[in-house]
C-alpha cells in the first residue's frame, strides 16, 4: 500500500488508561482505502478497545488517534441493544439514520440473506439474522470505513464464511477502508490484507502468513493457530453462497465443504475436515 496515499484512520503509539491500568499501550494501527485489517487476540487484550479508540468512540490517554477529513465509517458494534418496547421492523431499522429507496434496502438485504425478514421486527430475529441485518444496514451508507466488532457472532458456519465473502465482496465493489475483530482465525487468515495480534499491545502484525509464523501468535493461539494455518493454504479455492452452499473452483455447488471430496489440492495441507 503506498504511504503517499493518506490512511483512513490511525494510532500513533496510542494508549488507554482505564480503572487504573493501561488497558492497551503502544498501538500504531493504520487503516488505507480498499484493504481488510483485522485484528486478532485473546479475551480483553484490548481489540474493541482499539477499535473504538481509532474510530473515535475512546480518546486515547498517550499517542494519537487520526481520522481522515469527513471519513464517513459504517459500525457494527459487538452489542447492539434493541428497545423491547419500541416496535422496530428491519426494513425501519435500514432507514434509521438516512432513508433509502426501497428497492435499495430490498437489493442489501437479500445480499446478506435476510430479506425475508424486511418486515418483521428485530426484536423477534435470531441472533445470526440480527447480525446480517446490522451489516445490511452498514452496508447500505456505503461508508469510506467499513468497522465490524465481531461480525459472524451468532451466524452459523456455512454461513460465517458467507458473510466474509460478502465484506470482501463489498470492499472490492466500494474500494472502501475495513476494519474487523475476529475469533474466527481460519477464515480471518484467508480475508486479510494484514493482521494486527494484540494482547494490551501489539504482539505481531503483517500479512497473514508472516503473523502465523510469529513465535508470539503461535504462543497466545496454541494449537488453533496451527489449525489456521492449514486452512489458510487452501482456503482460496471456493467461494460461500449467501444460501450456505459451496461453489468449487470447478464451477460445481455442494451443500458443505469439506477436504476429501475432490475439489481441493491437497498437496499443502495438514489435515482435518473443514466446513470452508
Ligand atoms: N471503560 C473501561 N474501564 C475499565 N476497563 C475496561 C473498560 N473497557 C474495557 N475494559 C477492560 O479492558 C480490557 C480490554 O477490553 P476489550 O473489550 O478491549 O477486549 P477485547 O479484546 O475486545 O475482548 P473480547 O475478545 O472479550 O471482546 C478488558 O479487561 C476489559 O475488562
Amino acid at each position: 500500500m503506498s504511504q503517499q496515499i493518506e490512511p483512513l484512520i490511525s494510532l500513533k503509539s496510542a494508549g488507554v488508561y482505564r480503572a487504573k491500568r493501561w488497558l492497551i499501550r503502544d498501538i500504531n494501527l493504520e487503516v488505507y482505502p480498499g484493504e481488510i485489517v483485522t485484528l486478532i487476540g485473546p479475551n480483553g487484550s484490548g481489540k474493541s478497545t482499539t477499535l473504538k479508540t481509532a474510530i473515535g468512540l475512546e480518546k486515547p490517554d498517550e499517542g494519537q488517534a487520526r481520522r481522515k477529513k469527513d471519513l464517513t465509517i459504517g459500525y457494527v458494534p459487538q452489542k447492539f441493544h434493541i428497545d423491547g418496547t419500541m416496535p422496530l421492523t428491519v426494513r425501519r431499522l435500514m432507514s434509521l439514520t438516512k432513508s433509502y429507496p426501497n428497492d435499495l434496502i430490498e437489493e442489501t438485504l437479500k445480499s446478506v440473506g435476510v430479506l425475508e425478514y424486511i418486515d418483521a421486527s428485530v426484536q423477534t430475529l435470531s441472533g445470526g439474522e440480527l447480525q446480517r441485518a446490522l451489516i445490511a444496514r452498514a452496508f447500505i451508507a456505503k461508508p469510506d470505513l467499513l468497522v465490524l466488532d465481531e461480525p459472524v457472532q451468532g451466524v452459523d458456519y456455512a454461513g460465517e464464511a458467507a458473510l466474509y465473502d460478502m465484506i470482501e465482496a463489498f470492499r472490492a465493489e466500494t474500494g472502501c477502508g475495513i476494519l474487523l475483530i475476529s475469533h474466527d482465525l481460519h477464515v480471518v487468515m484467508a480475508k486479510t490484507d494484514r493482521v494486527l495480534c494484540l494482547n494490551g499491545h501489539v504482539c505481531c502484525t503483517g500479512t497473514p502468513e508472516r503473523v502465523v509464523n510469529d513465535p508470539q501468535y503461535l504462543e497466545l493461539f496454541g494449537a488453533r493457530a496451527t489449525e489456521s494455518v492449514a486452512l489458510y493454504r487452501h482456503d482460496h479455492d471456493h467461494t460461500h453462497l449467501v444460501d450456505g452452499r459451496v461453489m468449487h473452483k470447478d464451477g460445481s455447488i455442494t451443500d458443505h465443504c469439506h477436504n476429501h471430496d475432490g475439489h481441493h489440492d491437497h498437496s499443502a495441507e495438514k489435515g482435518g475436515d473443514h466446513a470452508g
